[in-house]
């Protein structure tokens, strides 16, 4: 198919390239696009899909190398689906502790049974930035907003997101727990099958 053993993950967040370099192991070496720019694309498009498209194209132009990006984010049934793509400048982009903040306010006495949320994540592939073909694969991970924050690990919105298969939040999970079940678990899955890696 390709030659992987490198590849340049189009993010700037740390979280995302932990993750996804453990998942990967050994065989790929993630290098971070903040080696070559700290600049970040707009994230114009309308779906996570042409985000993560976007993204990568970008990643492999500034770096020469084959891209993978990752783009994400929570979708909240009470709220339509919002954050949704928007879900990293929610709150206007003051960072992770406000969009959390403002979750919590737009949520306020809403009872559980309507707290039902799902974090989703669209992993997309180049060889090149003007592939014609990049490999997309999805990832939805289903759970309930919380009505406080909870625990210390992971990054973004994983404090106030339960998860219902283990009766803990995202963020009490320890990373190696998370990484087997998340929405980006779920996507590298099927990118490992489509690239017919182990
Ligand atoms: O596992 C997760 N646990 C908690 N929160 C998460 C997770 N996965 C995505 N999220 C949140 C973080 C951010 O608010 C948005 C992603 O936005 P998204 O634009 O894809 O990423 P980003 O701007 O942080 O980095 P970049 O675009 O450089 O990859 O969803
Ligand atoms: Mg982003």
């Amino acid at each position: 198919m390709m030659n992987l053993t490198q590849l340049v993950l189009a993010s700037h967040n740390a979280g995302k390239l932990k993750e996804l370099q453990a998942m990967l192991g050994d065989a790929v070496q993630l290098r971070s696009i903040g080696e070559f720019s700290q600049v970040e694309p707009e994230e114009t498009g309308l779906s996570f899909v042409e985000n993560a498209i976007l993204k990568a194209r970008n990643a492999a132009r500034i770096s020469g190398l084959p891209a993978l990006a990752d783009d994400s984010g929570l979708a909240v049934d009470y709220l339509g689906g919002a954050p949704g793509i928007y879900s990293a400048r929610y709150a206007d982009g003051k960072g992770d502790a406000a969009n959390n903040a403002k979750l919590l306010d737009a949520l306020k006495d809403v009872p559980d049974a309507e707290r039902g949320a799902q974090f989703v994540c669209v992993l997309a592939l180049v060889r090149h930035a003007d592939d014609p073909l990049p490999i997309l694969c999805e990832g939805l991970w289903h759970g309930r907003i919380l009505h406080a924050a909870s625990g210390e690990h992971g990054f973004g919105y994983d404090p106030l997101f339960w998860v219902p298969e283990r009766n803990v939040s995202s963020a009490e999970l320890s990373p190696a727990d998370k990484n087997q079940i998340s929405h980006r678990a779920r996507a590298m899955d099927l990118l490992r099958q489509r690239l017919s890696l182990k």
